[in-house]
């Protein structure tokens, strides 16, 4: 039987037990990613399978839907907010605008995590690389079973989903080719990936991926947020601020895994002067995001402020860090690196990818975006431009 909820139980609803309805029309596929990925590689797999649906769409099968992995237990969420439950994606995004490009639910809305009947996936495939991807010398689309996986999913916490057949499957091409594994169970109506980041994208920086992109809109209260610090701390108003520079300073597992990659404290000071100097000379403000810790921060801060900068980073009080949590403060740095006269990212993080590409949803000079430290010394390979395609 239909409820008012287009098929679907309200969370906490007594009368479908909490759970999705059956005769309902929809397919639904779930997906879960590598546990140690953080969240923009996760942004990058969620418009992978977005993507997948609206070309399936556009060919007429328009059964299924994507239910939205919950936000669990992220490695790079240090605070103790962040450790909670699963957080749905309405914290990040504006899941009615995830809705205009692609059909997608949160997983809140296909089932409560307290429901007593269990959810029962009928065929979760977990996904892993060939051992040579490029064996006989070439790169070639494919999947196979196998015997044998790792298997180390926890359902984001949730202990009333399971999965009726666990098949092993190894993968590389396109995701689009995951439409041949979901169709060798014609009867299937719940299927799930695990380690859903293996599937490439068909078409990466095509106009379906900045459709898609461009529909990934934070949420307000982030957003409010953020323009609040751009209006009152960096003196903008304007969506192409002229006030300020805004970097990408990504440390941590960065700054000892990948050497040859980023620069040193006093490098970082360097290249901000000779940024500012050639292509915003009037700019005094300095944005900075980082992962870094507070020594790393207090160094960086007193070098820029010793060459005559002023220097900013946002803080979260302690409301905020509860509201937002890490994941909504890594947002808002986001946002205010969005709208910064000139930017400068780290070479090869998710994280300044997704500023870049705001800034070209923006409308920014592309040469004001596609910028990275490089290291004190040796090679520095320019980033790619991700034009956006209107
Ligand atoms: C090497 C790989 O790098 C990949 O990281 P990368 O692409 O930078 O970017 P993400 O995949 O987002 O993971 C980095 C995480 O670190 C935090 N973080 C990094 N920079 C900032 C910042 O400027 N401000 C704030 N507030 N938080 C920051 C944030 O939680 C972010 O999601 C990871 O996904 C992989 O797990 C792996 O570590």
């Amino acid at each position: 039987e239909q409820n008012s909820n287009g098929g679907y139980c309200d969370a906490g609803s007594k009368t479908c037990d909490n759970q999705l309805e059956v005769t309902h029309d929809y397919k639904l596929i779930f997906y879960d990613v590598n546990p140690p990925e953080g969240f923009n590689l996760r942004r990058d797999v969620y418009m992978r399978f977005a993507i997948m649906l609206a070309e399936a769409k556009k060919r007429g099968r328009s059964d299924w839907r994507l239910v939205l992995p919950p936000w669990y237990n992220l490695y790079h969420w240090r605070s103790a907010h962040s450790k909670s439950d699963p957080q749905p994606w309405s914290e990040f995004f504006d899941v009615e605008s995830l809705k205009s490009f692609a059909q997608v639910l949160e997983l809140n809305e296909v089932i409560d995590k307290a429901a007593k009947k269990p959810l029962q996936i009928d065929t979760l495939y977990v996904l892993q690389n060939f051992e040579n991807p490029f064996e006989n010398g070439v790169f070639e689309e494919k999947w196979q079973l196998t015997s044998e996986c790792e298997y180390e999913g926890n359902y984001w916490g949730y202990n009333n989903i399971e999965a009726k057949e666990i098949v092993c499957v190894r993968f590389q091409g396109k995701i689009s080719k995951l439409w041949e594994l979901i169709y060798q169970h014609p009867s299937d109506r719940k299927v799930m990936f695990m380690h859903a980041e293996i599937p490439l994208h068909d078409n990466y920086g095509s106009k379906s991926y900045w459709d898609c992109r461009k529909s990934m809109k934070y949420s307000k209260p982030l957003i409010k947020t953020a323009k609040k610090f751009i209006n009152k701390k960096l003196d903008c108003k304007s969506e192409q601020c002229s006030t300020y520079l805004a970097i990408h300073w990504r440390r941590r597992d960065f700054a000892y895994s990948r050497p040859n990659d980023v620069p040193s404290i006093t490098g970082t000071v360097k290249q901000i002067r000779v940024a500012v100097d050639k292509n915003v000379p009037d700019v005094k403000k300095i944005f900075i995001a980082t992962d870094a810790d507070s020594s790393e921060i207090k160094e960086l801060k007193s070098k820029l402020k010793e060459e005559g900068y002023n220097v900013y980073l946002y803080n979260p009080s302690e409301s905020d860090l509860k509201e937002f949590k890490d994941g909504g403060v890594a947002i808002i740095d986001q946002i205010i690196c969005s709208h910064a006269a000139y930017f400068i990212g780290t070479h090869d993080s998710t994280f300044s990818f997704r500023i870049q590409e705001e800034r070209e949803i923006l409308g920014f000079d592309s040469n004001t975006t596609f910028n990275r430290f490089c290291p004190d010394s040796g090679p520095c390979e320019k980033p790619s431009r991700w034009k956006v395609i209107i």
